[in-house]
């Protein structure tokens, strides 16, 4: 092939570092002189153009290519029996649900006709339905049940304990209290988010129209909330020009914003949907764009946005009241005013904005011929970049509670923030776990790095003593673990310098705590409401199953 390639152009091909050739397949190749890219169908029929000055299409062309490949290499698309697994998740689920409404039906007396016609579904959203996911994504589905179907009795109760009989299912929690109230389980060991919708029809169609007003009237708060986040991906999806675009646009990001130390809502940050709508925001803006210049343009719009200016891709119909909420407000595409929740604070907003403007920086000159992608997606050096971390030590007596406490903690780290915004100025929340591995209790570690140069170490203390008043304050009733409040130097970081390169030591943990089952204390029947004397399901006297998220 080389040899090939030097004969028909020597100018090109004389140097090795002249020239790349990827296989594609068996007969298909990506040659690469210099900076000009030919996609040959066929090694035989290879001609290799004189030098070029390059279009601009063509170093866009190529530009785009690199940063493909960088991605690639990345492995941040699941493989392929991964994908499958997911598939047969959804399916299973969706006939879950179906034999749940029938069981429902009859529980109600419906008539046998409209036991037979009623019908209940499961639509996937978040990062799964949008087709962003990575290997430890979770799946977020959404279950639409007809009017009937209540959330407290019968998919709270019927459904949870329809699920906690299934050997594929495990870990079942109900998330009660959050403004998303979900169940939440794994499932074929993939962690599952499962909302519920009741809407004001006796059957949901399998492939329901969520925009469609006619399914959308007269459905209550919760239903609206749950069903916002289906309906915003349905409006981004949309939207953009080109999916396949938008979707590496926003792997892209969320690459970055990992990297860089960005990304998690419970740590001030951008979550996925934050993400998502940022990306398709700049998809719209050229719909003939290339990867790489969407890239640049995302890092130009969003350096010198003027916050908090909200980030609007879907003008509502009717004028919005009051002004909208947080630092860096962001419009869900829904339909209803209503924006993504955020937890930034003066510190993250800081971080984000710097980071904004070095992917500016950095992105400005993506044609120019050394440029490199990698530079933009180099991991935060933290321990160069601070001299003093707030370390927080978080133990309990074994792994399942441990996971709990840090889960209850992690709901509440606002508020930690906040106060160590106080004492100690800015504060950059790196989202990062780290594990003790010497240490007597099964622990989780964060490093927070601290701005000031000089710090007085003993006011953690009353950081602590105020921290550990708000989390006595909340519903937590599992076992309470230890937290320890410090003030660490850089070179006390983990000497393995996982702060230094960001990398996951690891699975991070889900924000949220269940009261775990007391084995000791007795199940209470839960009767229903509309059948005297049936028994809906077991409830534990104490599992109230409320969670904070
Ligand atoms: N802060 C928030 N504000 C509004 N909606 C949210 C928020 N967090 C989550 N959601 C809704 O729940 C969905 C799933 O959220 P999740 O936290 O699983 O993120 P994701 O986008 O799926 O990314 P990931 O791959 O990290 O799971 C989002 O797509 C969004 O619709
Ligand atoms: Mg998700
Ligand atoms: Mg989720």
């Amino acid at each position: 092939m080389a040899d090939y390639a030097k004969r028909q152009s020597p100018r090109f091909f004389f140097s090795k570092r002249r020239f790349r050739v990827f296989s594609l397949s068996n007969n298909t190749f990506f040659v690469r002189p210099l900076r000009r890219v030919f996609v040959l169908p066929d090694i035989t029929a290879l001609v290799v153009s004189p030098a070029f000055p390059l279009s601009m299409s063509e170093m866009e062309e190529e530009s785009s290519i690199s940063l493909r490949q960088l991605m690639a290499n990345e492995g941040l698309v699941p493989s392929l029996e991964d994908e499958e697994k997911r598939r047969v998740v959804i399916s299973k689920l969706q006939k879950i649900v179906v034999k749940w409404i029938k069981k429902v039906a009859w529980q109600r007396r419906l008539p046998n006709h409209q036991i037979a016609a009623t019908n209940a579904t499961i639509i996937a959203y978040g990062s799964y339905g949008l087709g962003v996911h990575g290997s430890e994504s979770d799946i977020d589905a959404l279950c639409i049940g007809p009017f009937f179907a209540s959330i407290a009795e019968d998919f709270f109760i019927v459904l949870r304990n329809m699920l906690k009989s299934r050997p594929e299912v495990s870990e079942v929690l109900c998330v009660k209290d959050a403004k998303v109230p979900l169940i939440r389980f794994k499932f074929d060991g993939i962690l599952v988010d499962l909302p519920y919708a009741q809407l004001r029809v006796l059957s949901i169609p399998n492939d329901v129209d969520v925009l469609n007003p006619f399914f959308l009237r007269n459905i209550d708060e919760t239903s609206w909330k749950s069903l916002s986040g289906v309906r915003a991906n349905k409006c981004i999806l949309q939207i953009v020009p080109s999916l396949e675009l938008f979707q590496s646009l926003l792997r892209c990001v969320k690459l970055w914003a990992k990297r860089r130390g960005v990304y998690g809502n419970l740590n001030g940050f951008f979550g996925g949907v934050h993400m998502a709508i940022l990306a398709a925001f700049v998809c719209r803006y050229d719909p003939e764009a290339t990867l790489s210049s969407l890239l640049a343009i995302f890092f130009t719009t969003f350096a010198y946005w003027q916050w908090p200016t909200p980030v609007v891709l879907l003008k509502d119909t009717y004028p919005a009241t009051g002004s909208p909420p947080g630092l860096m407000p962001i419009q869900l595409p829904c339909g209803s005013h209503q924006y993504c929740n955020s937890n930034i604070t003066r510190s993250t907003f800081y971080k984000i904005m710097a980071e904004f403007l070095r992917g500016h920086n950095l992105t400005k000159d993506y044609l120019k011929p050394n440029f490199n992608w990698k530079n933009l997606f180099e991991p935060f050096p933290y321990a160069n970049t601070y001299t003093w971390f707030a370390k927080i030590h978080l133990s309990a007596a074994n792994q399942e509670d441990l996971s709990d406490w840090v889960g209850w903690v992690k709901s509440r780290f606002r508020c930690l923030l906040i106060k160590i915004e106080e004492v100690y100025g800015m504060c950059d929340p790196n989202p990062t776990e780290y594990v003790e591995p010497y240490a007597k209790q099964p622990n989780i570690v964060f490093y927070w790095g601290l701005q000031l140069r000089t710090i007085d170490v003993s006011n953690i203390e009353s950081v602590e003593t105020d921290f550990l008043k708000n989390l006595n304050n909340g519903s937590f009733q599992g076992p309470v673990g230890r937290i320890q409040l410090s003030v660490v130097k850089a070179s006390q970081l983990p000497k393995n310098s996982e702060c230094g390169n960001n990398k996951r030591s690891k699975k991070m943990t889900k924000a949220c705590w269940r009261i775990r089952e007391n084995k000791q204390c007795k199940e209470t029947p839960v009767y229903s409401q509309h059948l005297p004397g049936y028994v809906v399901g077991y409830e534990k006297m104490n599992n109230r199953d409320t969670e904070s998220l």
